[in-house]
């Protein structure tokens, strides 16, 4: 029996033709039955009977506009002025010796004695010159000191101090000039001091304790405590009296005399100008002496703290010194980002580099793409040219 052979391609385009009446291959409503959704086709339908909405309607929220606002200008109201008897006064804040208006510290200082003293009670500023706006800072009262920056003077006028107004804390700033006199008033008068504390509140005083990794917390405000700077929030509410208060107290009976250190003789750490040799130096001596001449602190990278050309502790960097120097001058340094972390908090950085595109060039406001040996010569020349 013959059997009529297919051809499909045929058959394929007899579906196609539309006189055919054949049902086109993947018509989906005729499988299903159910018309078939056009979504585009009822959107386009729906924009032409509804009005556009915008996608951030902001018709719905109020605003004033530039013309009403001139208009009806917020009435300036100043929170009124609270004032407290001397018998509430509960807190006796020292600020370090400084100059001109309140300081960023002492303005923390008011804020932490405010939270200390709570509502109803007072706070004395005891500062050594005249400030405008301690009662805005939450000073009830302000006695100004004799001027003095020398700390036995300072103790014996503190003593004084609280010896005339015996207020039930003390708050001084973790500062050298603050730690010290809170020490030295805690010995005096046999209290536990609680240094340096970072937060209070109304749960209490929290401190970290030094080489832990742990925070010391307690509830009650003890009778001396110094406040690390900058971590406490200043305070916003309602200004206090700031009266100033006039006591006898004993006058400042020694000079102060400061000392300068001899030049590049800081600790790096400490230091406002480093300058540092890498890998790019070859001649050392050459670089400590245009280090000295330049009154710098002799710095290095890793390479040559490795190599034994410098010593371990001038190492600058992430594994080494953090500087926050005014100043980084580096000598053939590439600028690694372990060494680029040491110098993070640097205020200029001046490199001397014979690689334009060496990290550290990149990193300097000023830099000399040289060979740095001839510009050390030269930088030395001029240093000894311009000593005195
Ligand atoms: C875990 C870890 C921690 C690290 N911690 C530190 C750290 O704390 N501090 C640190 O410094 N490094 C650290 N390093 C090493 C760091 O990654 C780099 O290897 C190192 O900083 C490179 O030092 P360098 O720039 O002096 O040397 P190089 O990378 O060798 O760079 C030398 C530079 O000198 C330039 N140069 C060459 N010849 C001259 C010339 N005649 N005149 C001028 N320029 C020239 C070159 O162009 C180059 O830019 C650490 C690495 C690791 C893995």
């Amino acid at each position: 029996m013959m059997r009529l052979r297919r051809d499909p391609r045929l058959e394929r385009s007899v579906h196609l033709l539309p006189s055919s009446g054949a049902r086109p291959r993947y018509d989906l409503t005729q499988r299903s039955g159910r018309p078939r959704r056009d979504p585009r086709q009822e959107a386009a339908s729906q924009a032409v009977r509804l009005a556009p909405r915008l996608r951030i309607d902001r018709t719905q929220h109020v605003f004033l506009s530039a013309s009403a606002a001139q208009a009806a200008p917020i009435p300036e109201s100043k929170p009124a002025v609270v004032r407290v008897e001397d018998a509430a006064l509960r807190v006796l804040v020292i600020t370090d010796p400084g100059k001109g208006p309140l300081t960023p510290m002492d303005r923390q200082l008011l804020a932490s004695a405010r939270i200390a003293a709570g509502a109803a009670g007072g706070v004395v500023l005891a500062v050594d010159r005249e400030v405008d706006d301690a009662g805005s800072a939450g000073a009830d009262r302000i006695v100004i000191l004799p001027e003095s920056a020398h700390p036995a003077d300072r103790f014996e006028t503190a003593l004084a101090l609280r010896t005339a107004i015996p207020l039930a804390h003390m708050m001084l700033p973790e500062t050298p000039a603050g730690g010290d006199l809170g020490r030295r008033l805690a010995a005096r008068f046999g209290w536990a001091l609680f240094s340096g504390v970072e937060q209070i509140g109304a749960r209490g005083l929290v401190r970290p304790v030094r080489g832990r990794k742990v925070d010391q917390e307690q509830a009650e405000c003890p009778e001396i405590l110094t406040l690390a700077p900058d971590m406490v929030p200043l305070r916003s509410d309602a200004p206090r009296e700031g009266r100033i208060v006039s006591l006898d107290l004993p006058q400042a009976k020694r000079a102060v005399e400061r000392v300068r250190p001899a030049r590049g003789s800081l600790p790096l750490a400490d230091s406002d100008f480093v300058v540092s040799a890498g890998n790019g130096i070859r001649d050392f001596e050459l670089f400590r002496n245009v280090a000295a001449a330049l009154g710098g602190t002799p710095g290095a990278s890793r390479v040559v703290c490795d190599s034994g050309d410098m010593p371990r502790a001038a190492q600058v960097g992430a594994s080494g010194t953090v500087l926050a120097a005014d100043c980084y001058l580096a000598l053939g340094i590439a600028g690694a980002p372990q060494h680029l972390q040491g110098i993070a908090g640097c205020r200029h950085v001046i490199a001397v580099n014979t690689d334009l595109h060496a990290a550290m060039v990149e990193r300097a406001e000023l830099a000399i793409v040289a060979d740095a040996q001839p510009v050390m010569e030269a930088l030395l020349r001029l240093a000894q040219e311009k000593q005195p």
